[in-house]
């Protein structure tokens, strides 16, 4: 049916509610399908076209204004957009949108235009000519366009205040509303100074109303945002945040053999479903990448949310996420790390079911993520206290928030209600039924919170935590690409700079709250490091109760996916695709034996963030830095009879490559000789022979060599005026 805007109302301001509950619920039958409105739609609805309300502006001047300000909090995908949608098919002129990312404006006015409602929205990815367009429309009197979406930096420019202004002159804008109006408030979990300018609006249009729409409950938050946007006695409207349509479950690291093999198990169970999983770091989402991908499920790392995330499945090459596409059917929603606060983990794992049918939150919680979190946490509390003199008090309220997270995860109370609660909502026991692990399971949760106890003391007793170390995530041109860490770090009290032993820790918290101790020394970090390294290797065989050897087993499968990986990389690379010089597969199957040969041993994790970085680098690198790199790397060649890449076995080839130690690559320079990697015959990737290379070095034993290497280095640095230089660029990260 070829749809048109049903007749409008043209009368309004005389009369107290202009446009009654029937004619809106017709409008939204009409226009979106939708039977009748969802929680407290209607009434913000009906707040934005209320009757004319009369205002004192200042000591003598009065102003009129149909409508109400009003502040509305509903839950993610409670249909918050309704609120202003509704509106603009009510009258002509238009409503403003004030909308934080843009390809949720151009989502939503696509979706619009697809209903044949018009919408426009304006912002820098546009051409000349569209924005044109778009002015001339406004300007023209009798706009066609009923949505205008904008962002908060639009706003805050003269040019468009002054367009704005005229339109509100000629009595077209009806009403302004603010989406996600938490990114106003610097306590909500999304601050965007940018939004700050939008408290210019109400003094601007006195008379227009505002409303302001978001998903995040917490009081403050809400005092802040109608402070911030200066809402004159508004209508406050609350939902119920409950998702009765959301399973939750917490699943524990500490008590899953391979937390990376349990979410894949979890992934295949839901069969061919779409979901999300959201990651601390980047590196941690290259991993799982690596991990889905060998185990047969398709999945994309997401570039375009500062949360990284992973989807599945990949439809026609699509990330919904990064194209800002509003999927309502993400089935699984999971976090492999803690969140750090409450209102973070509801909103993102409210992006499942949105739908409203059945979906999942699962939330892998470890205790090494969580100490991780807490160092990171007190960090950069600590550094923004020693910047300002002024205590900061976002910072503590991130520590105060994160405690919530692992209250949620630690503890035994129905995990719906800790979340609801949490925003201040209280509500009966029985409102759960069972749709959480701890209402459905209680037995087993209250076991493993206890299995959990038992293996935290036991680790706390031994300190046999693991160190995880992962490449940085940004390699400047020069730079070696190791898994060890920028010694040049030390003073800077790096956020990723986590230890995991106990001892380690401790002295790294200490670190992070003494300001002397911020100084911590090169020495005693490594020092520190290295104890908490052999704590870990001599606990390992006797920790019977917490048996992990399997971890470091890497399997056939897993190698294939990391060789996938590199070669999509590569073949990212648009410069190394067109250097015939360049054999993709065997740089490919080089590059990995690399990462394997180094990491086999030392496990799963090692592998796979080597395998993670260095992907990110080949799709970026020129073809002279992987040539650099190869030579740099190793002497040692691919054996002649490896052609594929099945072929490259630790069996079949001799490599060992210490890159990790800057030791070694000096002496396999000095041994390699001044010769084009690529096409020398002796080259990785064409040679024949196979040379004997150093044996890779343990933590212990890099942090040994580099100490006897230091000495020799300030001997020498002392006798040289070129001091500074040479600096080992190697960073460290625990994960
Ligand atoms: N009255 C209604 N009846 C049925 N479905 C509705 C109704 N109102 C909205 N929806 C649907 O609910 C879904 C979520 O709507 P919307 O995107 O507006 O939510 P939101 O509150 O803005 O969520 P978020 O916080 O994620 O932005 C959409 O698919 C929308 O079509
Ligand atoms: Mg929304």
């Amino acid at each position: 049916m070829n749809k048109s805007l049903l007749p409008l109302q043209s009368n309004c301001g005389r009369q107290k509610n202009v446009i009654g509950k029937e004619a809106l619920v017709k409008l939204l039958r009409w226009h979106f399908g939708h039977s009748d409105f969802r929680g407290k739609q209607l009434e913000a609805i009906e707040a934005g076209l209320s009757g004319k309300v009369l205002y004192m502006f200042t000591a003598i001047v009065y102003y009129e204004r149909v409508g109400r300000d009003c502040f509305c909090l509903m839950p993610t995908g409670g249909g918050k957009s309704m609120c202003y949608q509704v509106p603009a098919l009510t009258k002509p002129g238009i409503v403003l949108v004030v909308s934080p990312l843009i390809a949720l404006m151009e989502n939503q006015v696509s979706t619009l235009k697809e209903k044949r409602i018009p919408a426009e929205f304006l912002s820098s990815t546009q051409t000349v000519q569209v924005k044109n367009k778009i002015y001339e429309d406004l300007e023209s009197g009798k706009p066609a366009v009923r949505l205008l979406y904008v962002t908060p930096e639009l706003i805050a420019t003269s040019g468009f205040m002054s367009k704005l202004t005229k339109i509100h002159a000629r009595g077209l804008l009806n009403l302004i509303a603010i989406d996600e109006a938490h990114c106003i408030s610097s306590w909500g979990h999304d601050f965007r100074p940018s939004y700050r300018k939008l408290s210019s609006l109400r003094s601007h249009f006195p008379n227009v109303p505002v409303l302001a729409l978001t998903a995040t409950a917490a009081p403050k938050v809400q005092k802040d945002v109608i402070e911030s946007l200066n809402l004159q006695n508004p209508l406050v409207l609350k939902s119920s945040f409950n998702r009765p349509n959301i399973y939750y479950e917490v699943r524990y690291k500490d008590l899953l053999d391979d937390p990376y093999a349990d979410v894949c198990k979890l992934l295949k169970s839901c069969g061919n479903v779409c979901a999300i999983i959201y990651c601390l770091e980047r590196t941690m989402c290259d991993d799982l990448a690596i991990q889905l991908t060998s185990s047969g499920i398709s999945c994309a790392v997401s570039e375009a949310q500062t949360a990284v995330e992973i989807l599945l499945p990949l439809q026609d090459g699509m990330h919904f996420l990064d194209s800002g596409i509003d999927r309502k059917d993400v089935r699984v929603v999971c976090h492999f790390n803690i969140p750090k606060s409450m209102e973070g983990f509801y909103q993102e794992s409210g992006r499942a079911g949105r739908d409203q049918l059945p979906s999942r939150s699962v939330l892998y919680y470890g205790v090494d993520d969580r100490r991780k979190m807490e160092f990171i946490l007190s960090n950069t509390k600590r550094k923004k206290d020693e910047s300002s003199s002024l205590q900061d008090k976002s910072s503590k309220k991130s520590l105060d928030d994160f405690k919530q997270m692992v209250e949620y995860c630690e503890g035994s109370g129905c995990r719906r209600k800790m979340i609801l609660e949490n925003f201040g909502e209280m509500v009966p026991d029985s409102l759960c039924e069972k749709s959480c692990d701890v209402c459905k399971h209680p037995n087993l949760v209250t076991s493993n919170l206890e299995q959990l106890k038992t293996a935290t003391a036991f680790r706390q007793r031994t300190g046999s935590s693991r160190i995880y170390m992962t490449s940085g995530s940004s390699l400047n041109a020069g730079e070696q690409l190791s898994e060890f860490w920028n010694r040049d770090d030390e003073a800077s009290g790096s956020e990723e700079d986590i230890s995991e032993s106990d001892d380690a820790l401790d002295a790294a918290k200490n670190a992070a709250s003494s300001k002397t101790s911020a100084k911590l020394r090169l020495q005693d970090k490594m020092d520190l490091l290295q104890r908490a390294e052999e704590n870990y290797y001599q606990n390992k065989s006797h920790d019977k109760q917490v048996n992990k050897l399997d971890k470091n087993v890497i399997p056939e499968t897993l190698r294939e996916g990391g060789k996938q990986r590199l070669l999509n990389a590569i073949k990212q690379n648009q410069q190394m695709v067109n250097d015939s010089r360049i054999d993709i597969d065997k740089c490919v199957v080089f590059l990995e034996n690399e990462c394997y040969k180094k990491y086999s041993k030392s496990g799963k994790s090692f592998y796979l963030s080597q395998m993670a970085s260095t992907a990110r680098w080949l799709s970026t690198a020129g073809p002279m830095e992987l040539v650099n790199k190869l030579s740099s790397s190793s002497t040692a060649p691919l054996p002649e009879n490896v052609t594929s890449l099945a072929d490259c076995t630790p069996e079949s080839s001799n490599l060992s490559v210490p890159i990790s130690a800057k030791a070694n690559h000096e002496e396999v320079h000095d041994n390699a000789g001044p010769q084009d990697p690529i096409r020398s015959p002796t080259s990785p990737i064409h040679g024949s022979a196979s040379a004997k290379l150093p044996p890779i070095l343990s933590f212990s034993q890099f942090i040994n060599s580099g100490k006897a290497k230091e000495n020799l280095a300030s001997a020498s640095k002392r006798q040289s005026p070129d001091r500074g230089k040479n600096k080992l660029e190697k960073r460290m990260r625990f994960q």
